[in-house]
């Protein structure tokens, strides 16, 4: 599917998506207990991978959309062998949490995914796995999908890079609490992306896990059981809401409300701080968990993503905006996500004219260069390409095309409506 946007002022009142990242660690987690129910879940394709994991693993999943909640029944820690492969999708956060799933039944589970999946770094899960005593293989032995994975696993020691994915830990930590002797993680490089094993660390509390950092990593113990108590409630995601926010930097002459932006242990909380550094004028009522942004005119500024990977599409499109040079350090590992992001990103905003430099680790955009213009440009099947794009469409002179917009499904499904109904100008 196409979308196409004009150059649009938006403006109102909307509701944060729920968070992709609790929601996918709170239907695990029910999984790993004898059940749970999870309230305001993200319903999108990638959670949807999760939900079939659980139940690929003997659990349930029964969604009242009524009632915004999932209700859960668990594998009680013990996931069966799947009788059929494990279709992961678009989903890193489904196949490395499931994989760590998977080494803690009997037999071997398959795990694969989409073409960018099948092409995203599994490698050093695996050998944690092998590590740890379990059986874990790329079919193809390239570090990659499809997998074969089996156990049992008891738990153990396992050595891991932290520069790669933090989604290896995170999957290690969940599968740990549930094997005989626990698992203890040590880091051989230094962590990226860490904030998102605190929101790990966040959840795995709520259902009644410990783990915890440690001297060299991270460590939790065995024979623990996961138990949501009442439930759990998923709270606003602020990936998502990087993009209304830049919207409303950009293009809301009297101002764009975001509802239900709660603070949490999302590191993508930083979008505020980045936006205010710029000159956004962005007000922010934690206790009433409302954002409120105002058209401003922006200048660069230097931001390293080591911990929000997520953010710098979005970045990278503010960058376009402001006066003067953005630079975006740190940035290697957002080259292994749906897509290649720095380099998807590059190409994208110098067909719109603006003036990009990309290096391995950085990427410097020249927002004085020009104004952007409209062009037709490739989404790269990436969620978050497809929106940051559409954000900059807002202020492009002429049309701006984005081809492949259906796949913001993964992660906001409602993303165009939403923008439409804030005023802008979108057509698909
Ligand atoms: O654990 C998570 O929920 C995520 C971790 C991050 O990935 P990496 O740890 O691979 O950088 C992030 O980019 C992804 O969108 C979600
Ligand atoms: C990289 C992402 O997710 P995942 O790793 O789960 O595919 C994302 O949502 O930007």
């Amino acid at each position: 599917m196409d979308v196409t946007l004009s150059q649009s002022t938006v403006g109102g009142r909307t509701q944060a998506p729920p968070s992709k990242s609790y929601t996918h660690r709170a239907i695990l987690a029910a999984g790993y207990a004898e059940g749970a129910t999870v309230s305001d879940p993200l319903i999108s394709a990638d959670t949807r991978a999760t939900m079939r994991a659980v139940e690929a693993f003997g659990g349930s999943v029964d969604h009242d959309e009524s009632a915004n909640r999932l209700d859960i029944e668990g594998f009680g820690g013990d996931p069966e062998t799947p009788a059929d492969v494990i279709d992961c999708a678009n989903s890193g956060t489904t196949i490395r949490l499931t994989t760590a799933a998977a080494s803690l039944a009997n037999g071997l589970t398959v795990l694969t995914g989409d073409e960018s999946l099948r092409s995203r770094p599994q490698g050093p899960l695996l050998r944690a796995i092998d590590q740890l005593g379990g059986r874990a293989e790329s079919t193809r032995s390239n570090g990659q999908a499809p997998l074969v994975v089996g156990g049992p696993i008891t738990g153990g020691s396992a050595a891991i890079p932290g520069d790669v994915s933090s989604q290896f830990i995170t999957a290690l930590l969940m599968a740990g609490a549930v094997t005989d002797a626990g698992i203890d993680l040590t880091l051989q490089t230094e962590l990226k992306s860490a904030p998102y094993v605190d929101i790990t660390l966040e959840v795995l509390d709520e259902f009644g896990v410990s783990a915890r950092k440690s001297k060299n990593g991270f460590t939790v113990s065995g024979y623990q059981e996961y138990d949501a108590g009442d439930g759990y409630t998923v709270p606003g995601d602020f990936s998502s809401i990087s993009y209304l926010l830049a919207a409303g930097v950009l293009a809301a002459r009297d101002g764009l409300t975001i509802t239900g932006a709660y603070p949490s242990a999302q590191g993508d909380q930083a979008i505020v701080e980045i936006i205010r550094e710029m000159g956004g004028d962005v007000s922010w009522d934690e206790d009433a968990g409302e954002l409120t942004a105002a058209e401003s005119s922006l200048s660069g500024v230097e931001v390293s993503v080591a911990d929000t990977p997520d953010l710098l599409p979005t970045i990278a499109v503010l960058g376009a905006a402001a006066d003067g040079t953005t630079t975006i350090t740190d940035c290697e590992h957002v080259r292994y996500k749906e897509t290649d992001r720095v380099s998807a990103m590059a190409e994208t905003l110098r067909k719109m004219g603006a003036s990009v430099t990309e290096e391995r680790e950085t990427l410097v955009i020249d927002g004085s260069a020009s104004t952007l213009s409209g062009a037709t440009l490739d989404g790269r099947a990436d969620h978050r390409i497809i929106m940051s794009l559409a954000i900059a469409g807002l202020i492009a002179d002429g049309e701006t095309t984005i081809t492949g917009a259906e796949h913001v499904d993964v992660s906001f499904p409602d993303f165009f409506e939403r923008l439409s109904q804030l005023g802008a100008t979108v057509s698909k």
